[in-house]
């Protein structure tokens, strides 16, 4: 990935191991081979529905720091907010295509679990260059996984395209890339302290991505 190098590209490389089980779960190989099970899909397919509905007033929150900074920060957040009004569309008759209903959906402990740490990152006195890091790592690790599928070599099914598109698009990978570039300038500015929580919050953030994939891997 054609990343923004600074801080985050040093942290990457620091906890590759747990990068790389985010950006390349067997979830998302599979995919790739063409080996994936419709029903782990399916089962991905609900449960990200849950989480993006939660991921919304996440960004909402950062929208609002963002809008604090700088103006430029502020229009590359509200572009990210606003695709997901057509992203929860696209869940939506997603689902309707493959009959998973998203009512009354059994919300698994590692999708609960990440909402609940999305909460906490919403509150005000989580600081702005710690939601911004959050918010560009969360991002990254589908557009990495994604990507992934979509490279030379994949046997992604043709009905599994559209929805690597979503995060694995060259559009979606310089979306993140703005997101990569304001964490670092925001990480450089930042007192110890904040650097810090930033750098555990990227931790536990590619920690909940790897239990997200493993429910939709069949996972408890
Ligand atoms: C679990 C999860 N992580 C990241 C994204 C990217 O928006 C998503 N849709 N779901």
């Amino acid at each position: 990935m054609a990343d923004a190098g600074g801080i985050t590209k040093t942290w990457i490389k620091k906890h590759v191991i747990l990068y790389t089980g985010a950006t390349r779960h067997p979830f998302t190989v599979r995919i790739r081979d063409g080996s994936i099970d419709p029903s782990a899909f399916k089962r991905w397919l609900a449960q990200d529905y849950v989480f993006v509905r939660e991921f919304v007033p996440f960004m909402a929150s950062v929208l609002i720091k963002a809008s604090k900074q700088s103006p430029e920060d502020m229009e590359v957040v509200l572009g990210g907010l606003a695709s997901l009004s057509g992203e929860i569309d696209w869940f939506k008759r997603e689902a309707s295509k493959r009959d998973v209903s998203l009512a009354n959906l059994t919300v698994h402990n590692a999708t609960r679990n990440y909402c609940r740490l999305l909460e906490k990152l919403t509150l005000p006195e989580v600081e702005y260059a710690v939601a911004i890091t959050a918010f560009w790592a969360i991002e990254a690790v589908y557009q990495e996984s994604f990507a992934h599928c979509l490279e030379d070599g994949n046997n992604t099914p043709p009905e599994l395209v559209e929805a690597c598109q979503r995060w694995g698009s060259p559009g979606f990978r310089e979306y993140c890339r703005s997101l990569q570039q304001i964490a670092n300038r925001c990480l450089e500015k930042a007192p110890e302290h904040v650097v810090a929580a930033a750098e555990t919050t990227f931790i536990t953030i590619l920690e909940h991505e790897i239990e997200f994939w493993n429910v939709s891997s069949g996972g408890t």
